[in-house]
């Protein structure tokens, strides 16, 4: 599926939620498009002393429950659309998990690999130059996503701080713990999802040792293997952008990390310790019992969908999963732990990020890891219990969980403050 109807697709998932609660169609007609997208060329010098510009969007898609929050991506294959239906998930995920926040994304068409440190600077602090009107701690917050990281978050605060004369570290969260940065960020989106499977594993009938297959081997894919083996389990087969690893009696996690950080593919370990190659598709059809992608949305299509052997599927990528493949798997009887709720650990504590900036006052790890389990469980039990009472999936459940929390902001409101930036 192309990005030109991600939104549209994304907007099915919406409709099938309302469908099940009584819903004011005003707040439907508002949810269905982004407030404000703002796009930009950016113009940095290259190392060579040539000057290159790249496209850049920053999408505030409703503010409606609090400033906006979400990741800024980098991507050769970056479009308008993509970014306007992250944001529009983070909308959901942010009201799923209650926190106070809207959703918002941004991304530049680039692929940083082929930058050099210095360039990738340039560009970073460019994103911040020309979008510093419409970020803001109380505006829109932005955060990591696809190859972006912890320094790069650290280079924006910087440049953000520069332009408006002031520290201003609560501009943006998933800095490195020297800027102001929290304690846990680094693992949080695989941890809400660890924390959230652990919770039902007894409601899912999951076996005490589970064989588990991964599709992209980043930040949510390498700390889901490793918090995953460190619980006992297999992890059997992992990915990345060059290919897939595959061993029945368990992948060696330190191996294929240290290959990740000296910007190896997972498939430079095949031929050691009893790693075997998987091609293309190979790995969503692994025989396995947990699936989690990890990677980018629509990896799981109409064309593969019935190939899945996994019994769960957790989402910590966005939108991994086709409307399509949904059927496909409802049909299966395989359960999706959804993403707007699966991989929402990453916000939750960027949430607590930005707590803790402004109130200058710093938690432990213990106390993030508490308060994370304990925001993960509760909304996690409550949207299960309400997928079984209702019969429906948990996706459509998540759904309507955070729609009904939109639909009490929206109303509350009013109908005067429509024009409000
Ligand atoms: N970081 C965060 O806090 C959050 C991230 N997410 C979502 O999680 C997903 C992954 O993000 P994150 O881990 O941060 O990103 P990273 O950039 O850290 O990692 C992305 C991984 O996906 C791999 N990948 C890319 N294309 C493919 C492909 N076609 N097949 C297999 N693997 C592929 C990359 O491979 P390679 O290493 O070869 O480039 C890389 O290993 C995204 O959907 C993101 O939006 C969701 C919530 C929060
Ligand atoms: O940490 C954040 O604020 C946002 C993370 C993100 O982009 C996401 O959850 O998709």
């Amino acid at each position: 599926m192309s990005h030109a109807n991600l939104l549209e697709s994304a907007l099915v998932r919406l409709d099938e939620a309302a469908g099940h609660i009584n819903i004011d169609p005003d707040v439907i007609e508002k949810l269905k498009y982004a407030r404000e997208t703002m796009k930009v060329r950016l113009m940095i010098r290259m190392d060579d002393g040539s000057r290159k510009s790249f496209l850049a969007w920053r999408c505030r898609y409703d503010d409606t429950r609090g400033p906006t929050k979400g990741g800024i991506r980098y991507h050769p294959d970056a479009t308008a659309e993509e970014v306007e239906t992250l944001a529009f998930w983070m909308t959901f995920k942010c009201a799923v998990m209650n926190l106070p926040y809207g959703g918002g994304k941004g991304a530049i068409q680039v692929d940083p690999r082929q930058l050099s440190k210095a360039e990738l600077e340039r560009l970073s602090r460019a994103y911040i130059q020309a979008f510093s009107g419409i970020i803001g701690p109380d505006r829109d917050i932005p955060a990591p996503d696809v190859y972006t990281n912890a320094m790069i978050m650290g280079w924006m605060a910087d440049e953000y701080s520069q332009i408006v004369g002031q520290s201003s570290p609560a501009v943006i969260t998933g800095k490195p713990l020297a800027l102001g940065g929290s304690l846990g960020r680094n693992d949080a989106t695989a941890r809400g999802g660890f924390y959230l499977v652990r919770h039902l594993a007894k409601d899912l009938n999951l076996a005490p040792q589970l064989r588990v297959a991964i599709q992209g081997f980043g930040n949510a894919g390498q700390h889901m293997a490793s918090l995953m083996a460190g619980d006992g389990h297999k992890i059997i087969a992992v990915s990345d952008s060059a290919g897939g690893v595959y061993c029945a009696d368990g992948l060696d996690i330190d191996l294929l990390i240290a290959a990740k950080n000296n910007n190896q593919s997972v498939t430079s370990t095949i031929g050691l310790k009893g790693h075997e190659m998987l091609r293309g598709d190979d790995l969503v059809a692994v025989d396995c019992d947990v699936l989690v992608p990890s990677a980018m949305e629509n990896m799981i299509h109409a064309g593969n969908a019935a190939s899945i052997k996994a019994k769960l599927i957790v989402e910590l990528a966005n939108g991994p999963v086709t409307t399509e493949a949904d059927k496909i798997l409802a049909d299966k009887g395989v359960t999706i732990l959804p993403d707007i709720l699966a991989n929402a650990g990453g916000v939750t504590v960027s949430y607590f990020e930005w707590v803790q900036n402004r109130q200058g006052y710093y938690w432990t790890l213990e106390e993030i890891h508490e308060r994370l389990k304990a925001i993960m469980e509760r909304e996690g039990r409550a949207i299960w219990n309400h997928a079984r009472e209702h019969n429906v999936t948990v996706r459509t459940a998540a759904y309507v969980h955070a729609l009904l929390r939109l639909a009490q902001a929206i109303e509350a409101h009013g109908t005067q403050s429509d024009f409000i930036a």
